[in-house]
């Protein structure tokens, strides 16, 4: 257990979950500079499974739903190995573990994704019956539904590798990324990236007409339940205006009990002292069927309900 000015930060391994960690970390040091601020770095079942698609990560490994990437982490939060453990928010389920809670996010980074192409120009520029890779069933979908000539595939790995493999396969024409793991892996993620295998081009897709993933771009810290100290230390680095926001996506995502075989985009924006949220939902199954969308808005000290009207405005 820890002793009373040493503070343990968990994270994944992958070049992206370091780089958070980092910020995490830095934060905490600036607040708190009499702590001992210590990183443990974990391999979560999502790291090693890369020989599956995610979606079958969970059901090979049975993990429960989205938490390939987290079970880890909370198991080494149980036993105290670690106080405070960094995460994605978007990889985090909505509904946690009774032991866990989520008590504070960073700022968040741009939530909008990112086609990233061997050729400029974007997706006016991909060729009729192009060939694109995502392993988010929400962005194929998307993607599908805005351009339905396009041939959408799977891909796993960690952002450096998904853009070398793009960069290497003569066959694939593009892969859909959050700008904000490019960004902060230091990638001019709307401009040229280098990868080993030559050049990619990134383009960001515009937020109204392709809504992100709840939570997309933010991170989050989460505790041990009843642990009033690592809890103390996370709450004092939370960004409040992004807490708004995350709280009322991941509401909207809870309420449609979407995980990934229920592609959900949903994008929140702060206006003064209101909250404006979009929503779109693609049905299951392989037809790519009329999406149902709304747009709702409300109290910027009331999330809960700008995502409840949300949910219930959905057409
Ligand atoms: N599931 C993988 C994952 N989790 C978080 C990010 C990027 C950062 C973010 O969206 O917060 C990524 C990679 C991606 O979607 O491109």
């Amino acid at each position: 257990m820890s002793t009373s000015n040493r503070i343990v930060v968990g994270t994944r391994g992958s070049a992206l979950a370091l780089v958070q960690a980092e910020m995490t970390e830095q934060l905490l040091r600036q607040k708190f500079p009499e702590a001992e601020i210590v990183r443990n770095v974990i391999t979560t079942t999502g790291d090693r499974r890369t020989d599956v698609s995610l979606a079958d990560v969970a059901k090979v490994e049975g993990v429960f739903d989205k938490g390939v990437f987290i079970k880890e982490l909370e198991v080494a939060l149980e036993n105290g190995e670690i106080d405070i453990a960094v995460h994605s928010l978007k990889d985090v389920p909505t509904v946690l573990e009774a032991p866990f809670e989520i008590v504070s996010v960073l700022e968040r980074a741009p939530v909008a994704d990112v086609l990233v192409t061997k050729v400029k120009g974007g997706l006016d520029a991909l060729p009729q019956g192009a060939k694109v890779a995502s392993s988010s069933c929400r962005r194929q979908k998307m993607l599908k539904w805005l351009r339905p000539d396009l041939e959408m595939v799977d891909i796993r790995g960690n952002v450096p590798t998904r853009l070398r493999k793009l960069a290497e396969d003569a066959e694939l024409d593009g892969i859909l990324l959050a700008e904000a793991g490019l960004v902060r892996l230091g990638y001019d993620a709307t401009g040229e990236m280098g990868t080993e295998a030559g050049n990619v081009y990134g383009a960001a897709l515009e937020a109204d007409s392709f809504l992100p993933a709840a939570g997309q771009g933010a991170v989050a810290l989460e505790v041990r339940k009843g642990d009033t100290r690592s809890a103390a230390f996370a709450r004092a680095i939370n960004h409040e205006a992004t807490m708004t926001r995350i709280t009322a996506e991941r509401e909207f995502l809870r309420l449609l009990n979407g995980g990934c075989h229920t592609p959900v985009g949903v994008a929140s924006q702060i206006f003064g002292d209101k909250l404006l949220m979009e929503g779109i939902v693609f049905p299951e199954g392989e037809a790519i069927g009329d999406p149902l969308q709304a747009e709702s808005s409300g109290c910027l000290n009331e999330p809960l309900k700008v995502a409840e009207s949300l949910f219930k405005s959905l057409s």
